[in-house]
């Protein structure tokens, strides 16, 4: 019998009795940011990742789906399995339809394998570029990656940090795929929402074919305040990045809750409490309905979205461009 590895110090175990939200998300609204975390006995942890979570299991993360209000779950590869996929696998078979996923694979993936994934329900690959997550993110082996999977109609998930954007844009923009950029690109939120780190950000959204998922106040946040004792009105310093990405793509945007929130040491959320910051970052129905509902669905379940189509890529580009340039 193996012996289990032990939790990274420090590490901050998921929030175990949420809060029932008090805003009601619409019928279908997806969580297109979650994780499982093994459990370790039975999907133990890859010898090459950068931390040890706790255990964080398909049957746990259904339960919160139910509790939360939460219809379906795009489940993304978590860096502590590595590419061994397997246990996110696990979890989106056994949610019947109701959960994608985003693999992390190898250049090397045959095309049997990726068929399997797909036929599994797989539907993206991440691509990690955080230094405290990965060792290395070759651009080659991603670019062999990207080319491999684009006749699939997947998308590439990126992790960045904000201020590798400048150096990684031209690589993400020669991509073949429709791109998702995790957690807003990580900005830095005690620098202005209209300065020039977010506008440059802002500006590589509209020229690409790029989603944006509004997730992770929580990680981002400096002053808060958290999402715990009851505070529906948290982590405000981060609430002006999140609307005003709704604002300017209302139709590229797509919300998740990041459980079971990896690497937290500063505090844990309690989830409940993140489905209440839904409305501070999406203050009207027609915004929530799209950013919950309508873009999920249409990216990753297409065959079955009834929303407004996507309006032509060129006409999308002129006005969003026009809106960043129009920015104060
Ligand atoms: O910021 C992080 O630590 C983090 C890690 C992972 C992962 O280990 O996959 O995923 C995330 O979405 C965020």
């Amino acid at each position: 019998m193996s012996t289990l590895s032990p939790k990274t110090p420090g590490w901050l175990d998921w929030y175990r009795a949420p809060s029932r939200p008090r805003f009601t998300l619409p019928p279908g609204t997806v969580d297109t940011h979650c994780h499982v975390f093994g459990p370790q006995a039975e999907f133990p942890f890859a010898p090459e990742r950068k931390y040890t979570p706790c255990d964080g299991g398909k049957e746990d993360l259904f339960a919160l789906r139910d509790h939360l209000g939460v219809s379906r779950n795009v489940l993304v590869q978590a860096t502590c399995h590595g590419a061994d996929n397997s246990a996110m696998v696990d979890a989106v078979r056994a949610a019947g339809g109701r959960a994608r996923g985003v693999a992390t694979v190898r250049p090397d993936i045959t095309d049997r394998e990726l068929r399997e994934l797909h036929e599994a329900g797989v539907r993206g690959v991440r691509f990690n570029f955080l230094r405290r997550l990965v060792d290395t993110s070759p651009k080659e082996d991603l670019a062999t990656i990207a080319a491999r999977i684009a006749p699939l109609g997947w998308h590439v998930v990126l992790y960045f940090e904000s201020a590798d954007l400048p150096e990684l844009a031209d690589f993400f923009g020669a991509l073949p795929t429709p791109l998702v950029i995790d957690h807003m690109g990580r900005p830095d939120v005690t620098r202005p929402v209209d300065g020039p780190e977010f506008t440059g950000f802002l500006r590589f959204v509209a020229g690409n074919d790029v989603w944006v998922k509004v997730t992770c106040p929580e990680r981002l946040t400096v002053t808060g305040p958290a999402a715990l004792d009851g505070e529906r009105h948290a982590y405000t310093d981060v609430v002006p990045f999140g609307r005003r990405v709704v604002e300017e793509f209302p139709d590229r945007v797509l919300w998740g809750t990041d459980w079971p929130h990896p690497n937290l040491k500063s505090h844990m959320p309690d989830d409940g409490l993140l489905v209440d910051h839904i409305p501070h970052v999406a203050p009207t129905a027609e915004q929530r309905r799209r950013l919950l509902v309508d873009n999920p669905m249409r990216l990753y379940w297409p065959e079955e979205a009834t929303g407004p189509a996507r309006p032509a890529r060129s006409e999308e580009r002129e006005e969003a461009d026009e809106a960043v340039s129009s920015a104060p």
